[in-house]
């Protein structure tokens, strides 16, 4: 069959409006019609291209970076377009560069830390892009005063950084603090006196990353001007004193906050384009299997591919959601710290670091499993799954590697549970920790598989096992005489404690979601679906947690996977449809896989001659290389 729509049957089997599905994804018809205005917008100009991108150099690859980056900016001045759609424009560029770090670190950093003269003098600059900033925080070694290793954006183009280094004033340690140092001129790009700076080599994946300027950067007696330190939490008045003003010391790496609040519903656009890919190439694929002659099977059909995909389906549209839950904490707590109300920021820290690191993890791998879905294919570059892998794998490392995160969580959990003896309540994601005395010894009401569809049950199972686990981390706590040494001991089950207590909160804002007013026919149902797999997905998958703290009995468990197969027989005509409600184009899904119109093997053939090898029939080298060897061969078989 050449050409046409080879997934209209497919698409004629969803029970569910999918432009309302479209709604809900984007978050509000507003955001929806800017996406899909400015995605088509970038898909439509040529100057945007990026399939040839494995086949560069690391010098071209790096150029084209800049060259698109210069033209995403002269395309945003020339349509004149808002900060919100700017920032979608440079989303469906989809090409990691220097950009990113100004607008996503550099700009929130003087925002967040700096005074309002700071901001009054730096932000119209960067704005206009007049300067170009980085965010310089990790050292090729340990502490804070070896070099500067990995910046994005600094190795080649930055001409300023925000820099974190300790200020040390009348010989006394103030730790750590942030600085805006000007690296080089901006009339020649040179480096300015002391200081030496340059790209620290090429990363994993072919193309991939390798279009941002990671940097090292070192300083030899270089002044920074005083007003050049972020002064909205402490300050060096002109004779050298130092103060603090009344917020917490903490408030140093908020930007970190901000940043991996962004990296949660990144993961899920990272994760749902892998799952668009899988999903719509699993019902083009056929494989053996069909009964009475008739059409051969498609993959999708197979439980086993069922049971690896339409969690990571499920898991994409969790993430879209906490997501956006998490962007309302974030707002709400900036709000808060704006009134001095700093109540908030412990748990909004912990949200983020856990969240971030839960999200990130799953999505790395749902991209690799989602490149196994597709078989052999999934290993081509054209089916986007290798360079999307490449690029998304390092943010389960960027912004704090993901176990020293859920470390921090666990730090917050542990405290939470040694507050509940003074009386204190806990709040927000940590107010089932109230009750701990009734999760501790309650019992799983479900006697009948489909008692597993009650977000009541859910609820409770994931709130009891995330109780029993931190309380058990904390009474083992308790035995050691030097709590940070315990803290170390027992740091493997902390951190299984935390993972237990950010998957319940991305459970609990999915029911949540189920709760407001959602529009369209059918969508409502369809998320229920979908929230009920990932609940019963992390209940199989962790079900060794949920049976040895005894929240659920061996036969519970077996009926949540009873009811799990069931689940995904009622997600399976709606599958396509679901991973269509994306809205993305082909240009930013960047695969043939994924292609909207599944006519993917004339197309991969078609790719595979494009191939710059294909260029001649006999390529480079035989002449030099083969040739002799075959004729070695060819006297040997003679002799
Ligand atoms: C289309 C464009 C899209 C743009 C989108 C933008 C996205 C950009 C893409 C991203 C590109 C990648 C860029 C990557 C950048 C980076 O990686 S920057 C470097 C980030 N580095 C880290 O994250 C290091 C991880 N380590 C930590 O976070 C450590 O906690 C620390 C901050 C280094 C501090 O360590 P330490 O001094 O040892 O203190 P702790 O004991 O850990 O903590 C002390 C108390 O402070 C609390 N706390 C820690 N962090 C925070 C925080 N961020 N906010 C609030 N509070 C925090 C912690 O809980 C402790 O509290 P108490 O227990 O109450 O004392
Ligand atoms: C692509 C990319 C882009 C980046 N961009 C920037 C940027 O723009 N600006 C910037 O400042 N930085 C940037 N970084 C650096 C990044 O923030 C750090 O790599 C990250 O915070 C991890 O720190 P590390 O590399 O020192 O890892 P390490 O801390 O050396 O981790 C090594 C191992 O030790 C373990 N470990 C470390 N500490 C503990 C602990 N306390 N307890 C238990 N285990 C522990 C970790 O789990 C890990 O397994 C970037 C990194 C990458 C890969």
């Amino acid at each position: 069959m050449e050409g046409g729509d080879h997934l209209a049957h497919e698409r004629k089997k969803a029970q569910f409006d999918v432009e309302a599905m479209k709604i809900v994804w984007a978050g509000s018809r507003h955001a929806f019609e800017v996406s899909d205005r400015i995605s088509k917008l970038v898909a439509s100009d040529p100057a945007f291209r990026k399939d040839n991108r494995p086949m560069l150099s690391r010098k071209e690859l790096f150029k084209n970076t800049l060259r698109k980056a210069a033209y995403a900016w002269k395309r945003i001045i020339e349509l004149r377009l808002s900060e919100e759609e700017a920032s979608k424009l440079r989303f469906y560029v989809d090409e990691p560069a220097f950009t990113d770090l100004h607008w996503g670190m550099f700009l929130p950093a003087i925002k967040g830390q700096g005074t309002e003269e700071q901001q009054q003098k730096w932000l119209p600059l960067a704005y206009k892009m007049q300067i170009i900033g980085c965010y310089a925080q990790t050292e090729l070694g340990h502490g804070s005063n070896s070099s500067k290793w990995w910046p994005g954006g600094l190795g080649k183009i930055s001409t300023h950084a925000v820099v974190y280094a300790r200020l040390i004033t009348d010989g006394q340690d103030h730790g750590v603090h942030g600085f805006i140092v000007q690296l080089r001129s901006l009339d020649d790009h040179s480096p300015l006196p002391g200081i030496t700076v340059g790209d620290i080599g090429m990363k994993f994946g072919n193309g991939a990353y390798n279009t941002m300027d990671n940097g090292v950067l070192r300083f030899d007696h270089v002044r920074i001007p005083r007003d050049q330190m972020l002064m909205k939490v402490s300050q060096v008045s002109r004779e050298g004193k130092y103060s603090q003003s009344n917020v917490p010391r903490q408030l140093v790496y908020g930007t970190m906050v901000f940043v991996r609040q962004t990296i949660v519903a990144d993961a899920s656009c990272a994760l749902s384009r892998a799952v668009c890919i899988a999903t719509r190439y699993s019902a083009v694929r056929r494989q053996f299997g069909s009964q009475n002659g008739g059409p051969e099977t498609q993959v999708i059909d197979y439980k086993t591919q069922q049971s690896r995909l339409f969690p990571l389906l499920a898991s994409a549209y969790a993430f879209r959601f906490v997501g956006e839950w998490l962007k309302w904490l974030y707002t709400d707590v900036t709000q808060r710290l704006q009134a001095n109300d700093f109540s908030t920021l412990p748990e909004a820290h912990a949200c983020t670091a856990g969240l971030k690191s839960l999200t990130t993890a799953a999505t790395a791998d749902g991209i690799e499993e989602c490149r196994k879905l597709c078989g052999g294919h999934g290993y081509l570059c054209s089916s986007g799954l290798p360079e999307l892998f490449a690029v998304y794998v390092p943010a389960c490392t960027y912004e704090g590697d993901n176990t020293v995160l859920l470390l921090q969580v666990a730090r917050f959990l542990v405290k939470t549970l040694s507050q509940l003896g003074s009386g204190k309540q806990p709040v927000g994601t940590t107010a089932y920790m109230g009750q701990v005395e009734h999760l501790m010894q309650c019992h799983c009401n479900v006697q009948k598989a489909e008692d597993w569809l009650k977000p009541a049950v859910i609820l409770e199972a994931f709130e009891a096992r995330s109780a029993r686990m931190s309380v058990a981390c904390a009474k083992n706590l308790s035995k050691f005489t030097n709590p940070e040494e315990g803290f170390a001991e027992l740091s493997g089950d902390l951190v299984e404690a935390a993972i237990a207590h950010c998957q319940l909160i991305i459970v609990s804002k999915f029911i949540e979601k189920l709760q407001q007013d959602i529009p369209g026919k059918g969508v409502k149902q369809q998320l229920g679906v979908l929230c009920n797999i990932y609940a019963l997905f992390l209940l199989h998958k962790h079900q060794g947690d949920f049976l040895s703290t005894g929240c659920i009995t061996p036969k519970q468990a077996y009926l949540a996977n009873e009811q799990l197969r069931a689940l995904y027989s009622q997600a399976r005509p709606n599958a396509i449809a679901l991973v269509d409600a994306f809205n993305y184009t082909d240009h930013y899904l960047g695969s043939i896989l994924g292609c909207y119109d599944g006519n993917v093997y004339p197309k991969l053939y078609e790719a595979a001659w494009k191939d710059p090898l294909n260029d001649s029939v006999v390529p480079d080298g035989y002449r030099e290389y083969i040739w002799p060897m075959l004729k070695q061969q060819l006297r040997t078989a003679r002799l």
